[in-house]
Parts: C-alpha cells; sequence; structure tokens
C-alpha cells in the first residue's frame, strides 16, 4: 500500500483533540470587544478553561494575565491588528494550584467588517522556558562563585551608565584584586584557594547593598558597580569592605587574605573603557603602594 493510500482513521474534529497544543480561532472587534469563538485541543490544558464563557467575552480573563504579561500581549495583539502580520507571542497562565504554563502564541490574522480574526495554535512551553533561563543564568553567572560574570557586569553597566547619563545620577565601580593570591595557593593549595574566593563573593555580595552587583571578571579580580553613589561614598564603602575582609578568617588565618581597591566614578556621556581603565589604575596604584589599600586618580 503506497502513502497515499493509507485511509485517514481520523476527521479534523477528532484530530484537533489529539494535537498537542490549543486550536483557536479569537476574534477582537474595533470598539476592543474580545472573545474566543473557537478553542480546542491541547489535551488537559483547557480542563479549568470555561471555554463557553471564553467564547463570548475574554476580555476579563485575559487582564487576569500574570505580570506585564497582559499588557505585552494587547500591544502584540494591536501590532498583527494594525499591520495584518502574524501574531507571535508568550504569556503566562497560572492553573489553580498557584502552577505557572508559559504559553506560546501563533497566529494568522484576518480583517472582517466589524474587527480581525485570527487562526492559531498555543502550546505549552514551559520546559523549553525553564531551559532557556537555566542557559541564560548559566552564560551570566561564574560557575566558581556563583557570582554575576564579566559578560552580565557589562550589560548591567551599559544600562546603568545611560540611565546615569540620561538623569545626572551618579555612578560608580570598584576594581577589587586579592593580594599575593598566588603565595596563598602555593602555600595552602587551589582547592583552599577557591574556597577563599567563594566565602570572598559571599561575604561582598553581603556588604553591598541589593541594587549593586559585584561580579567575577576572571581569577582573583572582582569588580563592584554602585549605582547612585558618587565617588566619596564609593571610597568610604570599599574602604569598610577592605578592613571587613582583612579581618576576616577565611580558614587561612586572619589578616591572610587583603584586598587591593581601586574606584572610580563614571563621568557623564563618557566610554565604559575609559571609566573602567581609570578604576584599573587606581587599582594598580593601590598595588604600588603597598596593597591592602584603596585608591583613586584625581
Ligand atoms: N585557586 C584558584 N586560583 C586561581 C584561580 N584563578 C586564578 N588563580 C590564581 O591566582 C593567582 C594570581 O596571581 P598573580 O596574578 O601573580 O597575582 P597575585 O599573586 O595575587 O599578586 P598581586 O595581585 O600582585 O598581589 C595565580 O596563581 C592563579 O593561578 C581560581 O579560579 N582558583
Amino acid at each position: 500500500m503506497s502513502v497515499n493510500e493509507i485511509p485517514l482513521s481520523l476527521s479534523a474534529e477528532q484530530l484537533i483533540t489529539q494535537v498537542p497544543g490549543v486550536v483557536f480561532q479569537f476574534y477582537r472587534s474595533h470598539e476592543g470587544h474580545m472573545a474566543f469563538p473557537y478553542m480546542e485541543g491541547g489535551g488537559g490544558t483547557l480542563a479549568h478553561i470555561d471555554k463557553h464563557q471564553l467564547a463570548h467575552d475574554a476580555n476579563n480573563a485575559l487582564e487576569q494575565l500574570t505580570g506585564t504579561d497582559y499588557p505585552k500581549l494587547m500591544s502584540a495583539i494591536e501590532r498583527s491588528a494594525r499591520w495584518m502580520l502574524p501574531l507571535t507571542t508568550r504569556f503566562r497562565l497560572a492553573l489553580p494550584g498557584r502552577k505557572i504554563l508559559w504559553i506560546a502564541v501563533s497566529a494568522t490574522p484576518e480583517p472582517t467588517p466589524t474587527g480581525v480574526r485570527w487562526h492559531g495554535l498555543m502550546m505549552d512551553v514551559s520546559d523549553q522556558v525553564l531551559e532557556e533561563q537555566r542557559l541564560r543564568k548559566l552564560c551570566n553567572t561564574d560557575s566558581l562563585t556563583g557570582l554575576p560574570n564579566r559578560r552580565r557586569l557589562m550589560v548591567q553597566l551599559t544600562n546603568l551608565a545611560s540611565l546615569s547619563t540620561r538623569h545626572g545620577t551618579p555612578l560608580s565601580i570598584m576594581m577589587l584584586d586579592i593580594d599575593h593570591f598566588k603565595r596563598l595557593n602555593d602555600r595552602w593549595g587551589h582547592l583552599q584557594g577557591d574556597d577563599v574566593l567563594k566565602q570572598l563573593a559571599t561575604l561582598t555580595q553581603s556588604l553591598l547593598r541589593t541594587e549593586d552587583m559585584i561580579a567575577r571578571l576572571g581569577g582573583e579580580e572582582f569588580m563592584a558597580i554602585l549605582p547612585l553613589t558618587p565617588l566619596k561614598q564609593c571610597h568610604q564603602l570599599a574602604d569598610r569592605l577592605r578592613q571587613r575582609i582583612a579581618s576576616h578568617d577565611f580558614g587561612v588565618g586572619e589578616g591572610q587574605v587583603t584586598l587591593s581597591i581601586g574606584v572610580a566614578e563614571y563621568r557623564c556621556g563618557e566610554p565604559l573603557t575609559t571609566l573602567i581603565e581609570r578604576a584599573d589604575q587606581a587599582l594598580y596604584s593601590a598595588k604600588d603602594v603597598g596593597r591592602d589599600c584603596v585608591c583613586l586618580l584625581p
């Protein structure tokens, strides 16, 4: 028997109930009234949904969407309706029992005399979204310390620098480097060195504000970004941090782990490389004058 001759065992209606997604028709009138005249499939996904209600009125149900999902979905619908472009977006659907599903929507618009009608499919993509989130976190995190890495830090610094330029608010950074870390590794071993890095990450993070960010740039070098903080305040904070580290016992004896820190303040509109270069130079000065201290350049 050729493939063409294999008989269809299901009608289209039966087939839709087996599809791993919800096949729907969505309608929005020119006045903004919304409804799902047709909704089928998706296995158990629709079990708790009142299809009858949605067939008449979907406005209320859509307004219940989580967080910013409602305005995001509405603007996707608006864009699709205005330009007759395919509607593709994602939103979160809260199920009874606090479980949240990520739903991906893909639909084609069609103008009608009274509004726009879409024909489309909604799929549960929760597993994919969780995997994307896991990979994104992996890309942005230093695996040893769990701190943000250089890539994540640069994104944050770019955003904060543009806010600082726009609003004229202060922004400072600290470049931190452990002193004689090679000596520590040589004496106590690499594993103990790793443990010092991890403890240092936890301790410094606990000493900063939640809106600050500290990242591991690599090796024994870290950088902190302090929004809304002028240089003088950043210098004081850096010195408090330095003292706290110097008096902490990391398991290798008190005073055995010290930090040299260079601080710099963002100058409105300057390239970030220039800001980082200034903090780096300040860090070199701190190393030059004997380590375990904080320096800034004039
Ligand atoms: N344990 C451990 N050591 C690391 C890691 N990354 C880099 N290092 C070590 O850090 C040391 C850095 O040495 P140097 O660059 O000479 O700096 P230092 O000994 O701290 O000297 P100063 O910075 O001048 O005070 C090297 O021995 C690296 O092997 C890491 O992830 N774990």
